[in-house]
This record gives C-alpha cells, sequence and structure tokens, in this order.
C-alpha cells in the first residue's frame, strides 16, 4: 500500500498555505506534520482525509487492493472534535462508529480496555472529562480496521501514561499494515518517521526529513 501526495496545494479564504507538496509513504511509515498555528496541518490532513478539496494535486492510495477503492475508504480521520455525540452513552457512540465505518475492529470492550477505561461504557459523553474524552476518541480509532490513520492533535488532553499508550497503539497500526500522518505541536515518539514542517514549505521544496526517535 502507497499513499501519495502528489504536487498538493492547500488554499483557505485565499491565502495558499501550502502548495507543490509531493511525497510518498509505503506501508508502515509514519509522517509527523508540524508547524505554528494557522500553518495549515489541519488542512492538510482534512485534505487527505477526502473532507476538503485540494487547490491542486491530489492525495490517492496505490496498491491498496479493491476493498480500499479510495484513500477516503482506507481512512480513519481523528480531528480535533473527539466526535462524539451529547445525549449518547460511551457505548452507543462507539456502536455507532463501528457500523457508521463498517470493518469492525476490536469489540467495544477490548477498545476501551486499551484506552484504559473499561468502565466507562454507560456513562454518557458529556460526564466525560476532556481527556477521557479523547481517549474515547481514540477507542474510536480501534472498533473500526482501517489502515490509514489521519490524527489531529490527537494527545491533546492526555496525561502521560495515556500518551505513551497511544504511542504503542500507533506503533501496532504501523507494524499491522498501516500508515499514520500525525499533526502535532508536541513530540510524539513514533520511531522512524518521516517530518514535514509547513512553516519552510512556504519556502520552496526541500523540507522533507526523515528522523529516528
Ligand atoms: N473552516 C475554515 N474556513 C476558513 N478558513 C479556515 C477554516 N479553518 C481554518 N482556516 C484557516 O486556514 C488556515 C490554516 O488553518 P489550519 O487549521 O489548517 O492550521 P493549523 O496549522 O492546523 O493550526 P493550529 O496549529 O492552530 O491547529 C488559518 O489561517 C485558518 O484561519
Amino acid at each position: 500500500m502507497r499513499l501519495i501526495l502528489d504536487g498538493l496545494a492547500g488554499v483557505r479564504t485565499g491565502r495558499t498555505l501550502f502548495s507543490d507538496l509531493s511525497l510518498v509513504l509505503e506501508t508502515g511509515e509514519a509522517l509527523l506534520v508540524t508547524g505554528p498555528n494557522g500553518s495549515g496541518k489541519s488542512t492538510l490532513l482534512r485534505i487527505v482525509a477526502g473532507l476538503l478539496a485540494p487547490a491542486a494535486g491530489e492525495a490517492r492510495l496505490e496498491n491498496a487492493g479493491p476493498e480500499f477503492p479510495s484513500l477516503g475508504s482506507a481512512s480513519h480521520f481523528l480531528g480535533d472534535g473527539n466526535a462524539l455525540k451529547s445525549g449518547q452513552t460511551v457505548m452507543q457512540s462507539l456502536e455507532f462508529w463501528s457500523r457508521f465505518q463498517g470493518r469492525p475492529g476490536l469489540s467495544i470492550d477490548d477498545a476501551l480496555a486499551r484506552v484504559q477505561l473499561p468502565t466507562v461504557g454507560e456513562l454518557p459523553v458529556e460526564a466525560l472529562s476532556k481527556g477521557m474524552r479523547r481517549r474515547i476518541a481514540i477507542a474510536r480509532l480501534l472498533v473500526t480496521d482501517l489502515p490509514i490513520w489521519l490524527l489531529d492533535e490527537p494527545t491533546s488532553g492526555l496525561d502521560t501514561a495515556a500518551v505513551a499508550r497511544f504511542e504503542e497503539l500507533i506503533a501496532e497500526r504501523r507494524r499491522t499494515g498501516g500508515i499514520v500522518i500525525v499533526a502535532s505541536h508536541h513530540d510524539l515518539r513514533m520511531g522512524s518517521m518521516k517530518m514535514l514542517d509547513l512553516d519552510q514549505r512556504m519556502e520552496p521544496a526541500g523540507s522533507l526529513e526523515e528522523q529516528t526517535t
């Protein structure tokens, strides 16, 4: 499987945030996107997820097999909201996402155990703390088996132990045939990863480098 960004440009309200962005991520690879507030990290992730149209170029998936006819069909997007509906219990919310996205992954009980919240299933989502809601959003990644994770500030609100567990989940997704793109201001230990600094993208080319943490 290969995720390709090919000459991608992102424009918001007439302002070009990045342009001529090309890179390839193979199965198992990860990309960390950095840059100051407003540099276009979320915009890039939304374009890759198919939620926003690029101003130029395209994001596409190759060699993913017939089960994933498009990049969007293979992608799980974790945005800055948690996509948890008020008035629903944690269980109802995870059941909805598991059904809606198809391709069931872990059971809800197992997913809640992986984010160390095994007993909150019957609680309404608004009864959870900010960090707990983020952990439920991470559980949402687990109840559906999609190979590409697009994560916007995924560790926002997480305590140190939860960040470490999430880093392990990312590593697992990569080991089991996934590709992960993370936009973050924070250092995440993801082992070998590609780096993209959108601040430097305002200069011509050459800002993509590889690093190991
Ligand atoms: N829904 C929107 N409509 C119009 N402009 C938007 C919208 N969302 C973001 N923008 C603009 O696009 C630019 C890039 O925003 P984006 O959210 O992609 O940046 P970011 O790098 O993710 O920022 P942050 O670090 O603050 O999350 C900003 O100038 C922002 O004002």
